[in-house]
């Protein structure tokens, strides 16, 4: 705690301070079988997890216990979707936060790269210290919102968690999809229910076939349930784009930027195989 000044009555005024920063929790067996060789990579991660991530707001501080199973492997299990192939996959991991799913992914998968898109450059801030602290090079930070990245970013898989209900997210996310590409979006033990409720608008939305699978099994007490939307070869960006500025907060985006900068239709750049 921190004595920052004197009140009126000359009493030491005690500053908010952060949460203190427990010690990380103990290694269970299960990481090993999950992240292999990469098991003491996983153990800095859950260390500055439970360090700088909790003093930073990035994990509730009650969560330190719970880092591992909860947290780390619950997302690290997810790598069983992805089929290792000879070349490097790209995945595109959406509101990152504390590098959940995507820096577990990264650790486990040295054959993927991954694409952390964050908007709050706290976060991304964090995020860039803490893939240098680890020495990861499969792992670049975007701060943008998944929106504001369908002309740049492009990758057969996208991950997400704990972002937003499934079609808002795949409105999201789908442009950022290669052709057939899948978006994974780690969910709770609603997630067959809430398929069944959105099936209808995201077949609108280009989405030729969602399931729902659990990983970890084997593994974890609870396994991690994984609503998965694969799309098809073509997807109607125009569809997206006419969605894009009925949201209050994009409207009200637009109207802050410069008359000069704002731009009108598809953008430059669109990419010619989401076209119909
Ligand atoms: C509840 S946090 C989850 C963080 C992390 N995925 C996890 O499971 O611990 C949701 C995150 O999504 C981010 N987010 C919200 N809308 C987004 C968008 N449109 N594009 C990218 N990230 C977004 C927020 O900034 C926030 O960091």
């Amino acid at each position: 705690m921190t004595h920052d000044a004197l009140d009126p009555a000359g009493t030491p005024v005690v500053a908010p301070s952060a949460p203190t920063p427990a010690a990380p929790p103990p290694t269970p067996t299960a990481a090993a079988a999950v992240f292999g060789d990469h098991v003491e990579l996983a153990e800095h991660f859950v260390a500055i997890l439970s360090d700088t991530g909790i003093s930073h707001g990035l994990i509730g501080p009650r969560e330190t216990p719970r880092l591992w199973d909860r947290h780390v492997l619950n997302c690290a299990v997810v790598q069983e979707a992805i089929p290792r192939t000879e070349r490097t996959q790209q995945v595109i991991d959406v509101g990152s936060g504390a590098g959940l799913p995507g820096l577990a992914l990264a650790i486990a998968r040295p054959d993927l790269h991954l694409h952390l898109v964050e908007p709050l450059a706290r976060r991304t801030g964090w995020l860039t210290g803490t893939v240098a602290q680890l020495g990861l090079t499969n792992v670049t930070v975007h701060t943008a919102r998944a929106e504001t990245m369908w002309d740049q970013l492009h990758a057969p898989w996208v991950t997400a968690r704990a972002v937003s209900r499934i079609v808002q997210l795949a409105e999201w996310t789908l442009p950022l999809l290669e052709a057939g590409g899948s978006l994974l979006a780690l969910k709770g033990s609603r997630a067959a229910t809430e398929l069944d409720e959105s099936r209808t608008a995201l077949t609108r939305l280009g989405v030729v076939d969602a399931g729902v699978d659990a990983y970890g099994a084997d593994l974890l007490d609870e396994p991690t349930i994984v609503l998965r939307c694969t799309i098809g070869d073509v997807v109607d960006r125009r569809r997206f784009r006419a969605r894009q500025p009925t949201s209050a907060g994009s409207a009200r985006r637009r109207a802050d930027r410069p008359r000069a900068s704002r731009r009108s239709g598809p953008g430059v750049g669109d990419r010619p195989r989401h076209q119909p």
